[in-house]
């Protein structure tokens, strides 16, 4: 039996494979939704919007453009989308995404860790969970913190194993070396021909 976060790990993957392959990040899939509080198969889940890498103009990365795209039907600028995300009793907002969301950003864009803690502003609830498919490799920031920072600002997070090698295989597909790539970040060893 597979989690019940799977079917929407994968819906991440589909929304990441729509990304324009590039060396300088990965592809990544986001999806929001509203979750009702005590539904432990998810049968009242609420999408409330997806993103990818770069579905949006310029350096967008796929958390970004997931609420990129809930501020513009909802008519608000983009630091806005906190006052429109819903507030609702007996319901949560929660995140899906294919990696780890970033804490630092090599371009120096604002982070997405950031994006999902500026929704608790004006002490609305904002995004209760977020779920990812693998951490963040170490490409271009070494060892990631998101993770670390999500919890320094009481957001909650949870890695949902299965799918790691489909993510980053999607993820580095723009990348020069992306087999390599994949390998070294699943940590699998070399296999030397001794050990066949
Ligand atoms: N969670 C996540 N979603 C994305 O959509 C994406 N592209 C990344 N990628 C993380 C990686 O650390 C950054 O892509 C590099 O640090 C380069 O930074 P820019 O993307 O140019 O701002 N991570
Ligand atoms: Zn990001």
């Amino acid at each position: 039996n597979t989690s019940p976060h799977i079917p929407y790990i994968k819906q991440c993957l589909s929304l990441a494979e729509q990304s324009p392959p590039r060396p300088t990040n990965f592809r990544v899939g986001a999806v929001l939704l509203s979750r009702k509080d005590n539904d432990p198969t998810f049968t009242d889940d609420r999408i409330l919007s997806t993103g990818y890498t770069m579905e949006l103009a310029g350096n967008t990365h796929a958390e970004q453009c997931c609420f990129a795209n809930y501020a513009a039907v909802h008519k608000v600028a983009d630091d806005q989308v906190s006052e429109v995300l819903p507030v609702e009793p007996g319901r949560k907002l929660v995140m899906y995404v294919t990696m780890e969301p970033c804490g630092k950003r090599l371009s120096g864009n604002g982070p997405c860790v950031q994006r999902i803690t500026r929704t608790r502003e004006g002490g609305r609830e904002g995004i209760h969970k977020v779920y990812f498919g693998v951490k963040e490799p170490g490409t271009f920031v070494g060892e990631s913190e998101g993770c670390r920072m999500l919890t320094q600002k009481g957001i909650e997070w949870e890695h949902v194993g299965g799918l790691e090698r489909e993510i980053l295989t999607v993820a580095f597909a723009g990348h020069e070396n992306a087999e390599e790539e994949v390998r070294a970040a699943l940590g699998e060893k070399e296999t030397n021909v001794d050990d066949i």
